[in-house]
């Protein structure tokens, strides 16, 4: 079965108006495969400004995270609600960066998850290993660890509607992309993991490889059976290569 291809930029705390604006005239009259999205996840106070201006229907914005609570006293965060309110359709969950800095437990990742399916958002929902676990023969428990309390959480029906991203932490910032063949493989693992709950399901959900990932590799990544698209983090701030990568996919 086809499933949607997704380009998807995470610009982590980088960017300015200056990009935003870049990113909008590069990419308005690109024109992409039918079934593709293409996904831009600002920081934050860019949001608006890029839905502003975004006029290429297979164009949408993302958040980098949301809090699990719909509202109240808790400083510097953002709500569920508010992205409805700017109709922001995204939201980049349990991101490595996030679980390693700012204690995202797979627990809490769980809940933002829920939460961000209640509110209509559509997570993409990050999961990876360390280079020790790879060493260790861990990935696949780790992968599976990561996944199994969102799936008892939200049920595996509910991820006909949430987007996966596999990005191994060794790759990620680093220069060193996972080889196609091993992303594929584990690929191949968190389908089958996802098959193992619902096999339809499993067909249906997007997996995106993430971890330095550029025009120059991107053809090969996305040429795999079980890649359906990349969450790019540095090189999605220069427009000129983000679009190579769009183009790839
Ligand atoms: O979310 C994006 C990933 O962390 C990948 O970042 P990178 O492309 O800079 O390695």
């Amino acid at each position: 079965m086809s499933r949607q291809t997704i380009v998807a930029a995470n610009w982590k705390m980088n960017g300015n108006a200056e990009l935003a604006a870049q990113m909008c005239r590069g990419l308005n009259d690109e024109k992409f495969n039918a079934d593709q999205q293409v996904i831009i996840c600002p920081p934050a106070p860019y949001l608006a400004l890029l839905q502003a201006n975004i006029s290429n229907s297979q164009i949408a914005c993302g958040a980098q995270n949301i809090n699990e609570n719909e509202k109240g006293a808790f400083t510097g965060e953002i709500s569920a609600l508010m992205l409805n309110d700017l109709q922001v359709q995204y939201v980049i969950l349990g991101h490595s960066e996030r679980r390693a800095m700012f204690h995202d437990s797979t627990e809490l990742v769980a809940e933002k998850v829920a939460y961000a399916l209640d509110s209509g958002l559509t997570p993409i929902l990050c999961i990876g290993e360390t280079l020790e676990e790879r060493e260790d023969g861990e990935t696949e428990s780790r992968l599976s660890y990561q996944l199994a309390p969102v799936i008892a959480k939200v049920g595996i029906e509910s991820f006909k509607n949430v987007v996966v991203a596999y990005e191994p932490v060794w790759a990620i910032g680093t220069g060193k992309t996972a080889s196609a063949e091993i992303a594929q493989q584990t690929h191949e693992f968190i389908r089958s993991y996802l098959a193992s709950f619902d096999a339809d399901v499993a067909q249906q959900v997007p997996l995106l490889y993430g971890g330095s990932v550029n025009a120059k590799n991107c053809e090969e990544l996305f040429a795999q059976a079980d890649i359906d698209g990349g969450l790019i983090g540095g090189a999605s701030l220069n427009v000129e290569e983000f679009k190579k990568i769009c183009q790839a996919v």
